[in-house]
Parts: C-alpha cells; sequence; structure tokens
C-alpha cells in the first residue's frame, strides 16, 4: 500500500487535504485522500437502514471523469453507500455533497436533477414496457424525449434498437442490463452509479459489459461501480475502496490496490 504522506496527489499535482491513517497491525489505510476538485464528495457518513447502521465514517470521492470502483466482502455495505449518494438511505451523519451541492438529505427524485443517475443490481426495468418506452421512462422529468439521447443509447447498445418494441421482461438478463443503464444514461449525467452490472450475466458477456463501462466512461461521464468481480473491475477503474464493515480500509489506484498484498490476500483471493 503507497503511503500518502504530501498535501499533493504525486499524479496530478493537485491538493490533497487529508491524509489516511495507516493501521500499525494490518497496513491497511483506514482513512482516504480527498481532493478539492472532486464532483463527489462523502465525508464522515454515517448511515443505514432505520435505525440500523450499517456505514460509519465513510469517506469517498469521485473526480470529474473518473472511475471508482467499491469492493469488499459480502455485507461490507458496498451497496448501502451506493444508496447513500442516490439518497436511498437514512444518512444519520456526515454529509454527500455533488457538484458542490450539499445532497445528503436530497431524495432520488431531485438527485437525478443534479446529474447523478443509479443503476440498481435487481428489478431495474419495467418488465411489462416495451424497450422504447422504457428508455423514455428514463427522460420523463423532461417535457419531450431527447432524441439525441436515446439516439446515443440506441448507438451504445445496438441490441436496444433492433429490439425496441420488445417488451423488456422477455428480454435476456444481459439485455435488461444494458436497457437499465441506458435508460439512466438518457439523461446524460456526470456521475453514473453502477451496482454490480455484471451479476448474472454469463461469462462471456461480462468482459463486454465492463467494455461498454469503458466506451461510457470515455466519453466523459464519472462511473462510480460496486463490483463482486473485484479484480476485473480493479483492472478497470482509476481507483478503488475496499469497504470492511461498513468502514474505508483501503484506497489507491486500481493499479496499486492489486498490487497490494494485503488486498490480494484478504479480498482477491490471493
Ligand atoms: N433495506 C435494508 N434494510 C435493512 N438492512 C439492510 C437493507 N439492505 C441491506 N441491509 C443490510 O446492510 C448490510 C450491508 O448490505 P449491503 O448490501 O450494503 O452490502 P454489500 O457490501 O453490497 O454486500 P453484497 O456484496 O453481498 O451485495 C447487510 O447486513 C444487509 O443485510
Amino acid at each position: 500500500m503507497s503511503d500518502i504522506d504530501s498535501e499533493t496527489d504525486p499524479d496530478t499535482g493537485d491538493a490533497v487535504d487529508a491524509e489516511p491513517e495507516t493501521d500499525a497491525d494490518t497496513g491497511a489505510n483506514r482513512g482516504a485522500r480527498r481532493w478539492d476538485d472532486s464532483i463527489l464528495e462523502v465525508r464522515n457518513l454515517d448511515a443505514g437502514y432505520g435505525d440500523l447502521q450499517i456505514l460509519s465514517d465513510v469517506d469517498l470521492d469521485v473526480r470529474p471523469g473518473e472511475y471508482v470502483t467499491i469492493v469488499g466482502p459480502n455485507g461490507a455495505g458496498k451497496s448501502t453507500l451506493m444508496k447513500s449518494v442516490f439518497g436511498l438511505t437514512n444518512r444519520m451523519d456526515g454529509s454527500v455533497t455533488f457538484g458542490g451541492s450539499d445532497i445528503t438529505d436530497t431524495v432520488p427524485e431531485e438527485i437525478i436533477y443534479e446529474g447523478i443517475g443509479y443503476v440498481p443490481q435487481n428489478d431495474n426495468v419495467f418488465a411489462n414496457l416495451s424497450v422504447q418506452e422504457n428508455l423514455e421512462m428514463g427522460a420523463y422529468i423532461l417535457d419531450e424525449t431527447p432524441e439525441d439521447a436515446l439516439e446515443t443509447v440506441y448507438d451504445r447498445f445496438p441490441i436496444l434498437r433492433e429490439r425496441r418494441e420488445q417488451k423488456a421482461g422477455t428480454m435476456s438478463g444481459g439485455q435488461r442490463q444494458m436497457l437499465a443503464m441506458g435508460r439512466t444514461l438518457m439523461l446524460d449525467p456526470d456521475l453514473l452509479l453502477l451496482d454490480e452490472p455484471s451479476a448474472g450475466l454469463a461469462p462471456d458477456l461480462v468482459d463486454d459489459m465492463f467494455d461498454r463501462i469503458d466506451r461510457i466512461n470515455d466519453d466523459g461521464t464519472a462511473i462510480l461501480m460496486v463490483e463482486q468481480n473485484a479484480k476485473e473491475a480493479l483492472r478497470r477503474c482509476d481507483r478503488g475502496y475496499v469497504l470492511v464493515d461498513g468502514r474505508n480500509r483501503y484506497e489507491d489506484s486500481g493499479v496499486e490496490l492489486l498490487a497490494d498484498q494485503g488486498v490480494r490476500q484478504d479480498f482477491l483471493g490471493g
């Protein structure tokens, strides 16, 4: 694990205004770096469901156009962290800021106006609606369907154009995942939250899904992704967080996390 001992990011020269604490026994950094140009800033967040607290003192940053992955064991709170950014949990303490606006207490219906799109892991399409109707629903907050956004989605996922009249419920898991992503892209978000986009996909479709996410990111959309397929996710992303028991455990570039012995041993199967 790289020590973060300066006030400046060595890669970019940007200011870093906090250094993570390093655990003397495990070598894990328990905090996370903070940048002054982040579009998403999660600070000291405690959150959960009702009175049940899942996240404790979590920090997370996403910078413009960055591709960030959250990995960690089952039940660590990865999905809860993502839901907390999108206003779907009880945020008990700390803050969430996006593009300079405090969205700690903002509801999802308003968060989409801020430029955040969320693709949940399950139940993410309207089964009884056609592909095209699903995509149109993605832009329901606008007076008219943005035809250019619709064409961009169809260009990204040509199978959706082919099947535009088909009921979403009759499509395969991979196609539904593309539809859910496409629907969220209809509003051209600045930040796309993806909860386990490879879950349930046949192995030969997983790479294809990751390639599509790479392209969305290459075109400028920042990505925050939770993934069980940790090695592949870390290989693809710019930066990653390892969450354990609802707390930050490691934070670093994907490459550094993949190379870190502690991360490999405890979370990546050696
Ligand atoms: N709606 C909910 N109400 C109450 N507890 C919940 C709810 N959703 C999740 N939890 C609990 O919160 C904890 C963290 O769950 P979460 O889904 O965030 O973990 P995760 O790291 O994403 O796990 P996995 O990799 O298994 O999806 C778990 O103990 C889970 O049972």
